[in-house]
């Protein structure tokens, strides 16, 4: 069983698409509107994180986090990316210096 929150509401959300019913969902909701309404509120509500974190309410903040989590967590499922995904890349990063793991993006782009 997943115990992860991430991966729990990951389940919730392709439950939820999978019965498609708008009325009772707003999963279903947002997914019936597609990816472009999905991507508008991702960028809502990184900017209400932004204003949150400017305001320096850090239950605010906390609260804004999660509505950016989730709708991020809504895009991914749209586009068949598993929030395990995300934290294995972010842990593939543990360890690595930021600056050293963005000298390896810069290689890696010129060799394309
Ligand atoms: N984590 C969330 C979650 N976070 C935020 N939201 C909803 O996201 C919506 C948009 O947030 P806004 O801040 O934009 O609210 P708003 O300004 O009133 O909305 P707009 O009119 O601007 O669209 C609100 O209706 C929130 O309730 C969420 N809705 C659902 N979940 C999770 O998804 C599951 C399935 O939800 P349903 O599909 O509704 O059953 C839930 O059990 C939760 O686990």
């Amino acid at each position: 069983m997943n115990d992860s929150v991430l991966a729990r509401v990951a389940d919730t959300i392709a439950a939820r698409r999978a019965q498609g019913d708008a009325q009772s969902s707003y999963v279903a909701k947002l997914a019936a509107k597609g990816l472009d309404a999905m991507l508008k509120k991702v960028g809502e509500e990184a900017t209400e994180f932004v204003m949150a974190a400017k305001d320096g309410d850090a239950a605010k903040l906390t609260f804004e986090a999660a509505d950016l989590w989730f709708h991020s967590l809504l895009a991914l499922a749209e586009l068949g990316v598993r929030p395990e995904a995300v934290l294995a890349e972010l842990a593939r990063r543990e360890g690595l210096s930021g600056l050293e793991e963005f000298a390896n993006r810069s290689e890696n782009r010129s060799k394309e």
